[in-house]
């Protein structure tokens, strides 16, 4: 049979409609918690070389969807792509996460975006690749860091517990901070519009460090630069749904989907039941079990799962975790947990 487009059941629950069981897919599904992940990880030369290498990135991308049948693809890729293609010698060092050159605040205005999309070109080659091999009835998602969550590490050069770099040079460098915060604006958004015409059914936009934000500044950093992205893909690739992921940002999620426009907020595993369920009044929510689940597994999975589905299954939902799986989930749980929701019968 035939299906178009309009049967993913990712994009419907986008559109605002309830799907149930609801439409299912993991952050971070393909990863080392995956044999075959690690299999084809050793084959590449470092890990940005696997997300530079469409052949490498399509397989991979391809891996969970083929052991589990997630309702959603996610391009495989990392959202430092984008300071590594603006020249800030980003690498990945094995048990110590990434790193680059701390960038000096007058560093900012000399960054040059002119051969983006040329470095970027072989992630382009992958969403294309993956649109044409992917069954029809699963949503290709594209995706990018938000600005505050990529200029944490393009400032710090490393993952740090609080960003306590990133948010002091906001403070000490109030102006070059805000020209980053701009150009990253516009660059990411030229990012996911190239991704979208490469085939990306929507996008989410990932704003990791949310959560280390004051209220004033999760309005500088976080709302604002999302609703000038949301703005520009309305405005020039109108139909495409955003989803919002801002993590750790509590009871200033309340009004994060009208504040940013996104059709979709992310929610991690803290978010109260009553504060999620008042967010999808307005629309979809996406989330929010606990990864550390996966690992347990048993009763302490199944309790979980059931939760959710009890808490957001009546409206709106794309069942997801609350953060990225880890590398020590047992595959097996995965399995299990997309038994539980299939099977799950409405209430
Ligand atoms: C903050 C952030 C990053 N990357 C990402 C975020 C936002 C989401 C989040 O908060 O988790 C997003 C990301 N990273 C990766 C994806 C691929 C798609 C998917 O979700 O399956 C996505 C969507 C692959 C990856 N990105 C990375 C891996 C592991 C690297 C490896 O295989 O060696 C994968 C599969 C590396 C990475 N990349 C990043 C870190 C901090 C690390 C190191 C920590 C770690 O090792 O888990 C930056």
């Amino acid at each position: 049979m035939m299906t178009n487009v309009g049967d993913r059941k990712v994009m419907k629950v986008l559109a605002g409609e309830t799907v149930f069981p609801p439409p299912v897919w993991l952050m971070r599904q393909a990863g080392r918690y995956l044999p075959e992940y690690r299999k084809t990880r050793a084959t590449a030369k470092g890990f940005l070389n696997l997300c530079y290498t469409p052949d490498l990135a399509v397989e991979v991308t391809l891996q969970p969807i083929r052991r589990y049948g997630f309702d959603a693809a996610i391009l495989f890729s990392d959202i430092l792509v984008i300071p590594d293609a603006l020249d800030r010698n980003v690498h990945f060092v094995e048990g110590e996460g990434p790193k680059m050159d701390p960038i000096a605040p007058e560093a900012i205005a000399r960054l040059d975006a002119s051969g983006m999309h040329d470095h970027l070109a072989p992630v382009y080659e992958t969403v294309r690749r993956l649109r044409a091999e992917l069954p029809q009835e699963t949503t290709l998602l594209g995706f990018c860091g938000a600005p505050w969550t990529v200029a944490t590490y393009m400032i710090a050069g490393h993952g740090t517990p609080d960003q306590a770099p990133a948010r002091l040079f906001a403070m000490q460098h109030a102006e070059e901070f805000k020209m980053l915060i701009d150009r990253l604006t516009e660059i990411s958004t030229d990012y996911l519009i190239a991704q979208i015409d490469a085939g990306a059914d929507a996008v989410q936009i990932f704003d990791s460090w949310a959560g280390v934000l004051s209220e004033v500044d999760f309005q500088s950093y976080s709302v604002q630069p999302v609703k000038r992205m949301v703005e520009r893909i309305n405005r020039e690739r109108p139909g495409v749904p955003v989803i919002g992921f801002a993590k750790g940002a509590g009871a200033l999620l309340e009004n994060y989907r009208e504040e940013t426009g996104v059709n979709c907020v992310g929610l991690d595993w803290t978010v109260p039941a009553s504060l999620a369920r008042r967010i999808q009044k307005g629309g979809a929510v996406q989330g929010n079990l606990d990864p550390l689940r996966v690992i347990a597994g048993g009763s302490a999975l199944d309790e979980g799962v059931d939760l959710v589905l009890e808490t957001l299954g009546e409206g709106p939902l794309i069942f997801n975790l609350g953060h990225g799986i880890t590398p020590q989930a047992d595959p097996e749980n995965v399995t299990r947990l997309m038994n539980r929701i299939r099977g799950a019968a409405k209430s």
